[in-house]
């Protein structure tokens, strides 16, 4: 570690992790359970998986416009080369929108006006965000390959036209991590995003937004606290994995050509110490192990079906492994003893089948908001984490996925299950590398734990050094 860093910093608590144990509320499951569980058994086996070609070629539209902000578009994408916003592609999704609590309608309130100033130059860096589209000959002709296949199977389920600008990325080739996307332009994507969490306590719904105090979540209902739990969860990761693979060194600087990147502890400390956060850091942490459990609940509900699912790449000995090691994977995740259990959610006749509709709908609209996000790299793998999520909750929470029977074999859906639909490949991609994000982000907290008690240790150390004769 850079030890220059920390010493000029004050850095003298463990608070970010104090608070980070025991119960994580809304479910029977705690903070330290699944610590283990991740760090020892399936964090390993979710990083082997995910550079399995299957899983590392991820199928994606960057090209979308972003539907909100229209009229100020320049300024939001300022360095992304995407035309502005024809009137064509902006989705008509007002028909039947819904808002509790807000009056604009969903035009109206990502405007300029409604938000305040947009972005400056320095919010981005152009460098760090550059999106590197290379596959190589022989992967292309690999592909090549894939679409025909996929093609027949999407023919039968009735393939999504609105892809047809999808490109294949290459995740390996482009690691999450800090990119230099911030200020107005990054806080109004996150500001919109809580935004679509209309679900606000009462009263005072907007009192500390866009975050919701912890001690105001008990005013929610659970499936409303369960929504902004996961954008929160998701938001954490995302900012812990810019931390972990902070850029330490520009390039140039030193002896590197792609500069130095590593964990910086300071940042993390700014974004989740208690004392900077209005006492949420924690909380905000404890939400990234939410939205795992959900994540890993889709997954072993779903498990029987992902087991048999083909994962096909041309290569037979490679499916073939790929195949085992999902088999492995599962099987693991089924052994967890504190699983999720969504039964719980949407019990209310009427009322509760309205609020799943416009759960589905404000989520929808958070992937939207995602065309908007002003930095390529950043984009990629915020589409990829909200399409994950997204297939985590249609599998958690759509009727066609439901088990008509009541739950025989731990809520696992057979195999043969008449009513769900299939997954489409890009939905399997998402789901796997987005619980892989978060996976990495729980045992990049480790290492955050480590680095904070060697410091904590340090001042000792350098007081006998400095004082010894
Ligand atoms: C979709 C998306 C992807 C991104 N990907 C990257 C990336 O790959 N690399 C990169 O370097 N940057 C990325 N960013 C930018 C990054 O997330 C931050 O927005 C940026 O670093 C500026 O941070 P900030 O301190 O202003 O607070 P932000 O993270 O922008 O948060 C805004 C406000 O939200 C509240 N808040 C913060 N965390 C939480 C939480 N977990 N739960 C609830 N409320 C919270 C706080 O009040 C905070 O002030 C991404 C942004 C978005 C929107």
């Amino acid at each position: 570690y850079d030890t220059e860093l920390y010493e000029t910093k004050p850095c003298d608590s463990n608070a970010c992790f104090d608070e980070l144990h025991g119960s994580l509320g809304d479910c029977s499951c705690n903070v330290d359970t699944i610590d283990y569980f991740n760090n020892v058994k399936v964090f390993p086996r979710l990083q082997s998986l995910v550079r399995k070609d299957y899983f590392r070629f991820y199928k994606v539209n960057l090209k979308k416009e972003c539907p909100f902000w229209a009229d100020d578009s320049k300024c939001a994408m300022r360095y992304c080369h995407i035309k502005t916003c024809s009137k064509e592609s902006v989705p008509g999704y007002e028909n039947g929108y819904e808002n509790d609590h807000l009056d604009e309608t969903p035009v109206t309130k990502y405007t300029k006006e409604a938000q305040g100033n947009c972005g400056t130059d320095a919010d981005h860096d152009h460098d760090l965000g550059y999106l590197n589209m290379t596959i190589s000959a022989a992967s292309q002709h690999e592909i090549a390959k894939w679409k025909a296949y996929d093609d027949a199977l999407e023919n039968f389920c009735g393939y999504d036209d609105k892809d047809v600008d999808a490109e294949y990325v290459d995740l390996l080739l482009n690691p999450e991590r800090f990119t230099g996307y911030k200020g107005p332009s990054a806080n109004r994507i996150w500001k919109s995003i809580y935004q679509e969490n209309c679900f606000r306590p009462k009263p005072n719904p907007y009192s500390s937004f866009p975050f919701v105090m912890t001690s105001d979540l008990g005013n929610m209902c659970l499936e409303k606290r369960v929504f902004y739990r996961a954008i929160s969860g998701l938001h954490t990761s995302i900012n812990v994995h810019l931390c972990s693979k902070y850029l330490l060194f520009e390039k140039g600087a030193g002896f590197t050509t792609d500069g130095e990147w590593g964990p910086n502890l300071e940042e993390f400390q700014r974004r989740f110490d208690p004392s900077q956060t209005f006492g949420e850091g924690p909380n905000w942490l404890k939400n990234l192990y939410f939205v795992y459990l959900l994540e890993m609940r889709a997954l072993a509900k779903a498990g029987p079906y992902l087991e048999k699912e083909e994962y096909y790449t041309g290569n037979p000995t490679e499916d073939e492994e790929t195949r085992q090691a999902i088999h492995n994977l599962l099987s693991v995740i089924y052994s967890f003893p504190d699983h999720f259990n969504e039964s719980s959610m949407f019990n209310g006749g009427s009322q509760a089948a309205k609020l799943k509709v416009e759960f589905r709908e404000h989520f929808r609209n958070i992937s939207r908001i995602m065309d908007c996000v002003g930095c390529d790299k950043c984009k990629l793998w915020g589409k990829l984490q909200t399409q994950g999520l997204g297939t985590a909750l249609k599998i958690l929470f759509s009727s066609k996925w439901n088990s008509p029977e009541p739950d025989p074999n731990q809520g696992k859906l057979p195999v043969r299950h008449k009513s769900h639909e299939r997954l489409q490949r890009t939905e399997v991609v998402a789901l796997f590398n987005a619980f892989s994000r978060l996976s990495e982000s729980i045992r990049q907290l480790e290492q955050f734990r480590v680095m904070l008690r060697s410091l904590n240790e340090k001042p000792v150390f350098l007081t006998c050094a400095k004082g010894s004769t």
